[in-house]
């Protein structure tokens, strides 16, 4: 699909949204609930394109997942209760579906198939493939295992000590779902600290896991109890439309109920540091994740430098913190961002080679980006190259763009994001 917009005159963002459920916390939601004893109820669970997958494999396993009202019920089977798929799994676009659920399946005494789209063939999974065998899983696939497609059979686990050569919130919890079925103890160590929604969220469901810095523990043979999860909206999301804020002459809008877990608030910091009018005012302190509603008015930005531990808390951020450094003053230089490279598109290549088009000073570098500010972005050509967070900042991006800019192959933004264009043409007035 194609979509052109076209920014006439002067636009200005104004008003209030809600974004949709946060898309990793909705994943564990449904994976969590699944292998639980006794019924989940999810509130604000994201029914984006990812998320959708994910229901699609658990039920392929035989869970019960239904829509009621405003909630989705799921019927949890217990760990033992997962039964082998007659069809392969196909997780479409997405990475966490794939990592996570390995770890499930690590532990389950049946063999299953999985497969992706395109995109998901060129994501290496032997970063999670390696620590499952260690524990006892049998892993097979393309290329010994490390590209789909992909095959396990689980079973007889037994837990590790791993140290982990990524900050990886997907490789921590494949491994610590893993360690759920295994003999014993599994650690996982992160050279720094990934997102915690997976330790948050087995706790709600009864488990216990130990928390000491960048080290995370489980014991094993504990069993899960279905809950009630309420899922904030995505800070991923919403970053499109808070650098929107920012940048759109006159804008000021506020988007409620986001969640604020401190392993995803690295673009809030990024804003605050590069100088943005920010307010956010906490609405949930939050049993398992805090929410808050946040407001954001035109700002005058500088240039900054990200990198070191700020990295993994904005990761999928980056794209749009790019944008947003188009339009500071001074340079912008992300590094230590190597892990950009390996997500639905290479981003350091399709950011570059995107915003280039629309005239933008940006260079790639081995490990992220530098970008000179105060450019004037011109209408083009552009694509998002089936990558949603590339699709939703060439949109934010064409609203500086005075004309009409064409964006291609945007249907990826459903993946995330479903009602992203909807809310887009709300704010602008
Ligand atoms: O665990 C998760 O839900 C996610 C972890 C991150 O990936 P990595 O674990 O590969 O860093 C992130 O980029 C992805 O969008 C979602
Ligand atoms: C990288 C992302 O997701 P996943 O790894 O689940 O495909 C993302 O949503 O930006």
């Amino acid at each position: 699909m194609t979509i052109t917009l076209k920014t006439e005159g002067d636009i200005q963002l104004k008003g209030t949204i809600k974004v949709p459920g946060d898309k990793s916390i909705s994943h564990r939601s449904v994976m969590l609930g699944a292998i639980a004893e006794g019924k989940t109820k999810v509130y604000g669970l994201l029914t984006g394109e990812d998320c959708l997958n994910t229901i699609d494999c658990f039920r392929k396993m035989g869970v019960q997942i239904k829509r009621e009202g405003n909630y989705v019920e799921i019927d949890g089977t217990g760990f033992n209760g997962l039964k082998e798929p007659d069809e392969i799994l196909d997780v479409g676009n997405s990475g966490t579906t794939i990592r996570l659920m390995l770890g499930i399946l690590a532990g389950a005494p049946f063999h299953t198939c999985l497969i992706g789209d395109d995109s998901i063939a060129k994501r290496p999974m032997d970063r999670v493939a390696r620590p499952l065998r260690q524990m006892g899983a049998r892993i097979d696939g393309r290329k010994n295992g490390s590209f789909t497609p992909i095959s396990i059979r689980g079973g007889g686990l037994k837990g590790i000590e791993y140290s982990s050569p990524v900050a990886s919130a997907q490789v921590k919890s494949s491994i610590l779902l893993a360690g759920l079925h295994a003999e014993g103890m599994t650690t996982v160590i992160e050279p720094q600290s990934s997102r915690d929604h997976t330790e948050r969220m087995l706790k709600a469901f009864g488990c216990e896991v130990e928390i000491d810095g960048l080290k995370t523990a489980i014991r094993g043979k504990q069993a899960l109890k279905g809950t009630t999860i309420k899922v904030p909206g995505d800070i991923s999301s919403a970053a499109f439309f808070l650098v929107a804020g920012a940048i759109v002459p006159n804008s000021e809008l506020t988007i409620k109920n986001v969640g604020i877990n401190s392993t995803r608030t690295g673009i809030i910091d990024v804003l605050k540091e590069m100088g943005a009018n920010i307010i956010i005012e906490e609405t949930e302190s939050g049993e398992i994740e805090p929410a808050a509603d946040i407001s954001i008015k035109t700002s005058n930005l500088k240039g900054i430098e990200i990198g070191g531990d700020m990295i993994p808390r904005l990761i999928d951020e980056i794209p749009i913190i790019a944008l947003a450094a188009t339009q500071a003053e001074g340079v912008t230089i992300i590094k230590d961002a190597e892990e950009l490279k390996v997500k639905e598109t290479n981003r350091i290549d399709t950011v570059v080679r995107e915003l280039s088009k629309m005239g933008a000073r940006i260079e790639a570098t081995d490990d992220g980006m530098i970008i000179y500010g105060g450019t004037d972005l011109r209408p083009s050509l552009v694509d998002s190259h089936g990558d949603h967070r590339i699709g939703m900042m060439l949109a934010i991006a064409s609203c500086l763009a005075k004309g009409e800019t064409v964006v291609e192959n945007s249907e990826a933004i459903s993946i995330s994001y479903p009602n992203f264009f909807q809310h887009l043409e709300e704010l602008k007035s």
